[in-house]
């Protein structure tokens, strides 16, 4: 599991937001993905079997679809009905809000007297109950459902005055009832935290069972050293809500709740008939990030997948910004660079997938220089120097046989490496002919045309070279190596 892979966190709704935005706060380096399951909520109501259902399609598609390292189930109602079975099922880590929150309100608590309120789903299944009494089995529970709460917050009426006069009306029957510690026992329920907090008094201890569960969340990702090393910028988390995509009152909590500069990256998943979670744009789309910083390669690369009909979003390295690191390619072969390449690239963007090319001269007469070094023979990059290197070496040699190499490297997100290598053999002029290409495309004739590569158009060079045939190989490999995984 790559510790650089997001987290996901699920809820019915917008109450989730209340765990992400504590985790936004306290997990800088952690990128979350969130799907709030609002065509189908309230999930108070439902049976456990449906929330159990509706949980792992959420579940399922966080796993196949963004690669995550942990699920967060930011739910209450959904953690009472399916945190274990998900626990059982699934191979990455689930927490659930319930555990942290009972924990907390049973130190929190002094006599001994704990209030719940949640759904009535959540309070029918005896959770919190449960979990209090695990750490004391004398401490007096009294739980409460409030569905009308969920309904209000889901509206975005969570700050009317009539919003505050049910909340008073409904918790004062806790003033009289001697508890000292309150759980909202719904994720929804910090959203109306200024009227729950008036209705029952301030000296009550009010615990915010999502605000615990981030607790639960680091250690567990100390625990398994799943901990983020990149710093992700919480503009990168992503929303997901299942209701219809014109249907904007989620980004509308959401942009108000969480307060954040950039605008929020919300976007629609698809209820499919089998309960499938799809998004339409996502799937017909995969990005493809070239990891090459050579401009040359680029075009000719986007040219020939074109050409071939490989469908995807091409993304050059140059626009993911800054955030991209140096990549020092001391590997010894030409795979060994392509891998580095690919992976080094694969860390900052563990969701896409990623292409890189390794590639260079090999001349028979100079035991294979330059090889590897090709971009380097003489100086950093510098054609003119390289070619001189390799006429000055050559001079008064007739043996003037020689071969271009490109090994790609494909990787993915949970697939294995694809790697793919094209050659073509050609002979080393003695001295530059043409303007077209790149590198020592000048000095390489294809016996074939009787030119070199600087002699050919871009299509006519894409067809015979090096990069041409390896990335048709790699088109070969590629539906297969898509329906794959590791
Ligand atoms: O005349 C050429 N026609 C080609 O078709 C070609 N392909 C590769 N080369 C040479 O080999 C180096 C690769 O080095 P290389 O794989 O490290 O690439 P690079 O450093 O240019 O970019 P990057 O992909 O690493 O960012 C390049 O710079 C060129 O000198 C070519 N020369
Ligand atoms: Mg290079």
């Amino acid at each position: 599991m790559n510790k650089n892979n997001p987290i996901g966190m699920i809820d019915s709704g917008v109450g989730g937001l209340t765990v992400i935005k504590e985790a936004q706060k306290q997990l800088p380096n952690e990128q979350f993905i969130f799907i709030g399951d609002t065509a189908r909520m309230p999930y108070g109501p439902r049976t456990t079997d449906e929330v159990i259902a509706y949980t792992f399609q959420m579940a399922n598609y966080l796993i196949t679809e963004k690669q995550i390292k942990m699920l967060v189930i930011a739910c209450n109602t959904a953690t009472a009905c399916a945190l274990t079975v998900l626990q059982k099922k699934l191979t990455i880590p689930v927490i659930g809000v319930i555990q942290p929150g009972a924990q907390a309100a049973q130190l929190a608590t002094k006599n001994k007297t704990i209030g719940i309120i949640a759904t009535d789903g959540t309070v029918n299944s005896k959770a919190y109950e449960l979990q209090i009494h695990q750490y004391g089995a004398d401490t007096k529970v009294l739980s409460q459902g409030e569905p009308d709460f969920v309904q209000l917050v889901e509206a975005n009426k969570y700050q009317d005055h009539a919003t505050r006069d049910i909340v008073m009306n409904h918790l004062a029957p806790f003033k009289a009832a001697g508890i000292d510690t309150l759980i909202l026992g719904c994720t929804h329920f910090p959203l109306l935290e200024p009227f729950i907090r008036e209705a029952v008094g301030k000296q009550i201890t009010l615990i915010d069972s999502g605000r615990e569960t981030i607790y639960a969340i680091k250690q567990c990702l100390n625990k398994l050293a799943l901990n983020s090393d990149i710093k992700h910028n919480h503009d990168e988390d992503i929303y997901y809500t299942t209701s219809d995509s014109d249907d904007d009152t989620f980004k509308v909590i959401a942009t108000n709740w969480l307060a954040r500069i950039h605008e929020l990256d919300v976007r629609h998943l698809k209820i499919v008939d089998n309960g499938t979670l799809q998004h339409l744009e996502e799937i017909s789309m995969p990005r493809l990030i070239l990891a090459s910083n050579n401009q040359h390669k680029i075009i000719e690369i986007e040219a020939i997948l074109n050409d071939i009909g490989i469908n995807l979003t091409v993304t050059p390295l140059n626009s993911l910004g800054d955030s991209v690191p140096e990549i020092i390619e001391d590997g010894t072969t030409f795979e060994e660079n392509a891998t580095k390449k690919a992976m080094t690239i694969a860390k900052i963007a563990p969701n896409d997938y990623i292409l890189a090319d390794d590639s260079g001269l090999s001349i028979d007469a100079l035991n294979g220089e330059p090889g590897v070094y090709s971009a380097r023979y003489a100086g950093d990059h510098d054609d003119q120097a390289n070619n001189d290197k390799v006429l000055n070496k050559l001079e008064g040699i007739t043996s003037r046989e020689a071969q271009f190499t490109s090994v790609l490297v494909l990787v993915g997100p949970n697939k294995p490496k694809l790697v793919a290598t094209g050659t073509v053999r050609g002979l080393i002029t003695d001295q530059r002919y043409g303007d077209n290409g790149f590198g020592y495309d000048p000095l390489f004739l294809v016996p074939q045309f009787d030119k070199t590569f600087a002699q050919l158009t871009a299509n006519e060079k894409n067809q015979v070279s090096h990069r041409g045939l390896a990335l048709q190989e790699l088109g070969k490999h590629l539906p297969e190596w898509l329906k794959g995984g590791v």
